[in-house]
């Protein structure tokens, strides 16, 4: 009998998920399944529906059908906060972040909140002690120890999408979804932010939204390409590659992009 090596537990799993918006399926059907640990990459050309998917994992949108389970248990009706107190975090395209804070204030209000010391991090000794090494340690971590003094504001904007990641992290994730990293970060300062990415601790699952095929090819283990709103097909990146619909999907895509710039 042949020893098969034992797969890691499934952290999230969704399973016929679907949602409508009027006569528009933007997510049909996806049953998905995330890993302990793993680096999982979701793609998709434009309005394939991977914004939506997220927004339905995250509790943004409710979905029309299907359901989602976080460490065995039914989230589908959680709102969003009570589905990142149980681990799951995401990061945004677009920057969400509080310009007037620095990077070391931002960091410590999230640390604070997640050691349950919510606005008092600064009161009793040993907690601010904690507070202040997690968020050196964070920003030790993200390259911005250099910055952690400036205003949000002035960072550049590779720094701000660290800043981003490592807000995301001081919530302690079980899950993390990353929705588009490298967005709108100037090619000079994608590479620490790709290593970055690449460098996350490795108990944290992370799913993965990106364009950039650079960045998805480096960082995952795992992929599931969505057409339509549907999966089309999952796998690791060797046969996603090889994959003649995965190839003529972001073919057909690229030809109808030139056709109409
Ligand atoms: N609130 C909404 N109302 C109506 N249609 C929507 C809404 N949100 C998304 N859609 C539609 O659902 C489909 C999937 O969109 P979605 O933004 O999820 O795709 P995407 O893969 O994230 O695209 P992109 O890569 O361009 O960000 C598209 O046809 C889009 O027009």
């Amino acid at each position: 009998m042949t020893q098969t090596a034992a797969q890691p537990p499934t952290v999230l799993a969704t399973r016929g998920l679907g949602k409508r918006f009027g006569g528009i399926s933007a997510t049909c059907d996806v049953t998905l399944e995330l890993k302990k640990g793993a680096r999982h990459a979701l793609i998709g050309p434009n309005g394939a529906g991977k914004t939506t998917l997220i927004n339905l994992l995250t509790g943004v949108l409710a979905p029309s059908e299907g359901t989602i389970v976080l460490d065995g248990q039914d989230i589908t009706r959680l709102a969003p906060h009570q589905r990142v107190r149980r681990g799951m975090v995401r990061t945004f395209q677009i920057n969400q972040l509080f310009d007037s804070l620095t990077p070391q204030e931002t960091l410590a209000l999230a640390v604070a909140q997640q050691q349950g010391l919510g606005g008092q991090w600064w009161r009793p000794l040993g907690a601010r002690r904690a507070v202040m090494q997690r968020c050196e340690q964070l920003l030790e971590q993200f390259q911005l120890t250099s910055v952690m003094a400036q205003e949000t504001r002035v960072l550049a904007y590779g720094k701000r999408r660290l800043l981003e990641i490592a807000l995301a992290l001081a919530c302690a994730p079980r899950v993390l979804l990353l929705d588009e990293p490298v967005a709108g970060v100037p090619a000079g300062e994608r590479e620490e932010l790709l290593q970055t990415v690449a460098a996350l601790p490795a108990d944290v699952s992370v799913l993965l939204i990106e364009h950039d095929m650079d960045l998805v090819f480096r960082f995952a283990s795992r992929m599931t390409v969505l057409v339509n709103g549907a999966v089309l097909t999952e796998g690791d990146p060797d046969s996603i590659a090889r994959d003649p619909r995965v190839q003529a999907v972001y073919l057909g895509a690229a030809e109808q992009e030139s056709a109409h710039a």
